[in-house]
């Protein structure tokens, strides 16, 4: 088993580069596919196994791609299928953004219900529910999705019920080859979104509004491929203004966007952390001790949910008793268990954990649980008395170019060590074997619904009892959306 091994204690201090933002580059790479003409040139494409999966995708459906230097040249004139293969998409969740895309372009999609982080139901209704708007014909059976549209989809008014990031992303990518204009109402404003209509309007797309709760799309005949640079993870970048904060630090977080990151800035600087921004970064510094605050996670431009673990490593060591509210994901405390490893004292009621700070740490074995947990604990571990083993780290390498190593750059004792063959294979093995332990249950019991949602048409046509009733496939998309494999 891989595993990155922690001595806290050391004050880090320099300078950090933050690499592409892993959640912008993920719906960009997918828009490529949009591109019947022209080479896609993407530039500060991170090295992730994320990025390594979508790039898998888009390879799969008949682009043809090379990636060198933190650059992906993409080539989609010639897609050979509408189907994006089951054993890529259970890894990831962002690959189901390539459905918007496939739908725009081919009329057709069929993809694999999305794996992801275990950190909520994430559910996949506001999608369907806006690619249904625009005129697709979704059927929903034995984990699949099987989206259609008879022609062009049309442009439609889409109020979505919770500002999602993704449902946002995919239906923004399905309007702008549709006819006519779409709006999204209650649109998702992170960064990233604004990040991917500035690729769509440079292929040629008319996306207004990126960065507001309301988007408007007009529709285009034809995108081109064009160079286009992403923009730096917000999130490395926090987690990195954390791990300077924890160990009393000094360190210059290069490329990170003050703009992107207030929120974050403004809870640090309430704690006591000196924060200056920088012609090209953020400077951080963390002399006194610091001090309790209490945190509540929202939409952009909330207090991004993606920071709420590593937000709470420093509450443990900051002075009184602070409250973390989760409200964006229903699931996303099982650091909390980690951190007690680590004598943590955290008590959690519902969506509300209650942290006593000041108490010191102390290294343990743990295991990240998801890929901000992962972060979180070498957060923690970094000021944590004696050694912290930390496993599970595949969920850290979807999110973190090489952590190991800018945190050692940074002065850190913490050293990667990557699982000897065999064991690797066995790790591989167990997580198949689970893998499908949980798809076989979570198909029997989404075809629990299905066969309950047959049998009530049975007084029906034949042909009615095949077509499925969107609100009971809503239901099986919840069923199957829970990301069992992560
Ligand atoms: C690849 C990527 O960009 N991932 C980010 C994206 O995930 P993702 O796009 O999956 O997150 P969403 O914004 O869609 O999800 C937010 C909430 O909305 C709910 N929901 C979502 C869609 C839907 O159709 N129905 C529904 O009810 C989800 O269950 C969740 O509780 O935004 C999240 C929220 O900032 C971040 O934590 C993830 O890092
Ligand atoms: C939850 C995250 O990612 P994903 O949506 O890809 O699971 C994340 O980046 O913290």
């Amino acid at each position: 088993m891989s595993k990155i091994i922690v001595r806290g204690g050391q004050r880090l201090t320099g300078n950090v580069r933050v690499s592409g933002a892993k959640n912008a580059v993920l719906p960009i790479l997918a828009a490529t596919l949009l591109a019947q003409e022209g080479e896609s040139i993407i530039s500060d494409v991170p090295s992730l196994d994320d990025v390594n999966t979508i790039q898998q995708v888009l390879a799969a459906l008949g682009a043809s791609l090379t990636y060198e230097n933190e650059t992906m040249r993409i080539s989609a004139q010639q897609l050979t299928t509408y189907e994006a293969p089951y054993e890529l998409v259970r890894k990831m969740r962002a690959s189901f953004l390539v459905l918007g895309p496939l739908l725009a372009r081919l009329g057709r999609a069929r993809i694999s219900l999305p794996g992801g982080c275990a950190i909520g139901t994430r559910a996949i209704d506001q999608h369907l529910k806006g690619f249904e708007a625009m005129g697709a014909e979704i059927v929903l059976g034995q984990g699949f999705i099987d989206a259609r549209s008879d022609g062009k989809l049309k442009g439609a008014k889409i109020y979505l019920d919770v500002a999602s990031v993704g449902a946002t992303e995919n239906i923004m990518m399905a309007a702008v080859l549709a006819q006519g204009t779409t709006t999204i109402e209650n649109a998702a404003k992170e960064p990233e979104i604004v990040d991917l209509a500035n690729y769509l309007n440079a292929m040629g797309a008319k996306v207004r509004g990126a960065g507001t709760g309301v988007i408007r799309i007009e529709g285009v005949e034809r995108l081109s491929g064009v160079a286009h640079t992403v923009i730096p993870d917000r999130v490395e970048a926090g987690t990195y203004m954390i791990a300077a904060a924890i160990t009393g630090g000094d360190v210059h977080v290069e490329g990170a966007i003050a703009d992107h990151l207030a929120p974050v800035i403004s809870k640090l600087q309430e704690m006591g952390v000196e924060i200056e921004e920088s012609d090209n970064g953020i400077h951080v510094r963390a002399a006194s001790p610091l001090k309790s605050v209490d945190v509540k996670t929202l939409p952009y431009p909330g207090f991004p949910t993606d920071m709420q673990s590593q937000m709470m490593a420093l509450l443990m060591v900051s002075e009184g008793t602070s409250i973390v509210t989760e409200t964006v994901f229903e699931n996303r405390y099982m650091h909390v268990e980690e951190f007690r490893k680590m004598s943590g004292q955290i008590k959690v009621e519902g969506r509300t954990a209650i942290i006593s700070g000041g108490l010191p740490l102390a290294g343990a074995k743990v295991c990240a649980t998801d890929l901000r947990a992962g972060a979180a604990l070498v957060c923690a571990a970094l000021h944590a008395e004696g050694e912290t083993e930390i496993t599970g780290i595949h969920h850290v390498d979807r999110g973190y170019v090489d952590i190991t190593g800018k945190l050692a750059g940074l002065g850190a004792d913490i050293r990667r060590f990557e699982a000897a063959e065999e064991s690797a294979k066995a790790d591989a093995m167990q997580t198949f074997t689970s893998s499908v332990e949980a798809a076989v249950s979570a198909v029997t019991q989404a075809d629990a619904v299905i066969a309950v949602s047959a049998s009530d048409k049975s007084d029906k046509t034949d042909n009615a009892a095949e077509k499925t009733d969107f609100k009971r496939e809503k239901d099986v998309a919840r069923i199957k959306a829970q990301p069992t494999w992560a």
